[in-house]
């Protein structure tokens, strides 16, 4: 029956139809959506289209959250080389495209869903490695003049915004010194 071979729709790979040129009186069949209540969806494409925009508006979210933790595995990752790492992606996808059909999901949803989740996600993780600043503390600095400061950054790549880097100021009083920390450019 047909309700036979749409059922092979949710399975990886895809059945080999050809392809209908039937013209049909729409709407068609009848609707596929049963609420707990007893009504059922959809009775026009505004209502599916409106169901869409909600639940993507979830999906958004969650892939905002998501997002979130993909960048955070960057800060586990030393070079931009660590970033893609194909047998997790595999697993990933595999995962996916494996539990589809227990939430009745299309496999072929899954698995390009999921491919492009991963694949998006290496890029962006690889933006964040390459805009990171490189960060090297160092317990303290001894400075005496703004020039050696400057030089110190050019040898270590060091900006001056960086916090961690603390300069020793001398002070008027010989034998004295303090303990500043702060912004490069100010030491005397
Ligand atoms: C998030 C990671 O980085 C990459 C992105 C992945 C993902 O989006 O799930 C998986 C593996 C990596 O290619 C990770 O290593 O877990």
């Amino acid at each position: 029956s047909s309700s036979d071979l749409s059922d092979k729709c949710y399975f990886d790979p895809l059945p080999c139809i050809p392809p209908s040129t039937d013209n049909r009186t729409i709407p068609w069949g009848e609707p596929t959506i049963q609420y707990a209540n007893g009504t059922t969806c959809c009775s026009s494409l505004d209502e599916v289209r409106a169901q869409l925009d909600t639940i993507d508006a979830q999906l958004l979210q969650l892939l905002s959250t998501r997002a979130s933790y993909v960048r955070e595995a960057t800060r586990f990752k030393a070079t931009s080389a660590d970033v893609n790492d194909p047998s997790r992606n595999q697993q990933v996808i595999q995962g996916a495209v494996d539990a589809a059909p227990s939430v009745h999901l299309p496999q072929i949803v899954a698995k390009m869903v999921y491919e492009g989740l991963v694949n998006s996600s290496v890029l962006f993780e690889e933006c964040i490695v390459s805009a990171a600043p490189i960060f090297r503390s160092y317990p303290f600095l001894i400075v005496r003049k703004v020039q050696h400061i400057r030089l110190f950054q050019r040898c270590w790549k060091i900006k001056p915004d960086e916090l961690s880097v603390w300069y020793l100021c001398r002070c008027a009083r010989p034998r004295r010194i303090r303990w500043s920390p702060g912004a490069f450019g100010i030491a005397s």
